[in-house]
């Protein structure tokens, strides 16, 4: 049994579609969701989440599935950690404060566990040294990581985090990438970003949304590979690339299209790759 089996799943706003016929797996490790501005990212996460109901499709998590039941969905969240786009923190909470309060809303009833599971995932996100400090006090990065303390509460098989490196600086990025390494080997974490390099770093999978539906799902190194002689490095702009541009050496860094005369081959990185299908998509709406 996978920890996620999304089938034909759908939902709508109003008018708009946001997802249509997803049909997706997930078991244990990492995967990454990649995909523009209102590709859908969010609403298929918050599906995961049960936050909402799918409109269309069948949704099975842990097995079970949220619609039938109060007692099923219960289940489901028990099991569940869930980093929103946005969480609301009462700012003169403390950081302590705020997570055991989660823990309680989680029925962690004995008080003793309950201090020993806060301290745990306070340490796990690094944030043990600022436990007493006022939510409403700390940088947007530390807010960011009281919001993956909460998530890791109780070791949930299933991790459903959204933009989890939003404003977190390198070596909190890479200390995030550790903690969720580990988490990985026993639960399904299934994270949306804007970053191609933490999904590079960290993933095994990547599943790409443009406009609700899936454009590529598969190994991280199967993505890279399709960009495989379409980079090259030159001395002189690509008019005619998908995308290019000037780097820091003066050089021009040119994705897709004709090479420029003078252009060397250079081996593409997965944002490369992402970019190159996102140009292709583009390019077709123009035609
Ligand atoms: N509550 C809502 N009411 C109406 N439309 C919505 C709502 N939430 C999302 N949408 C629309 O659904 C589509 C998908 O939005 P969603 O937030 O899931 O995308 P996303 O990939 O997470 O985007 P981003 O990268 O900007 O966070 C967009 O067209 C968006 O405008």
């Amino acid at each position: 049994m996978n920890a996620i089996e999304l089938t034909g799943v759908g939902k709508s706003y109003g008018r708009t579609r946001a997802l249509e016929g997803i049909d997706l797996d997930f078991g244990c490790g990492v995967t990454g969701l990649l995909g523009p501005n209102g590709a859908g990212k969010t609403t298929l996460l918050r599906i995961v989440a049960t936050s909402i109901a799918a409109d269309r499709g069948t949704v099975r998590l842990l097995g079970r599935d949220p619609l039938r039941s109060h007692h099923e969905i219960t289940a489901i969240r028990r099991e569940l950690g869930y980093l929103p786009q946005e969480l609301g923190f009462p700012s003169d909470m403390t950081t302590f404060g705020f997570v055991e309060y989660v823990a309680v809303l989680k029925e962690w009833n004995d008080r003793r566990r309950r201090t020993r599971e806060v301290r745990r995932v306070l340490d796990l996100v690094g944030l043990a040294d600022l436990a007493g400090k006022k939510v409403g006090k700390l940088s947007g990065g530390q807010r960011r990581r009281v919001g993956l303390a909460q998530a890791l509460l109780g070791e949930p098989r299933l991790l459903v985090l959204d933009e989890p490196t939003t404003g977190l600086d390198p070596a909190q990025r890479a200390e995030l990438r550790r903690t969720l390494s580990v988490v990985a080997s026993e639960s399904a974490v299934l994270l949306s970003t804007h970053q191609t390099e933490d999904v590079a770093a960290l993933c095994e999978r990547v599943v790409v949304l443009v406009g609700g539906s899936v454009r590529f799902d598969g190994p991280v190194t199967e993505l890279v590979a399709s960009a495989a002689g379409q980079v090259w490095q030159a001395d002189h702009p690509a008019p005619d690339a998908v995308v290019s541009w000037r780097t820091g050496s003066g050089k021009h860094h040119v994705v897709g299209g004709p090479p420029p005369p003078d252009a060397l081959p250079v081996e593409p990185t997965l944002e490369d790759a992402y970019l190159l299908m996102l140009g292709a998509d583009a390019a077709r709406a123009l035609t």
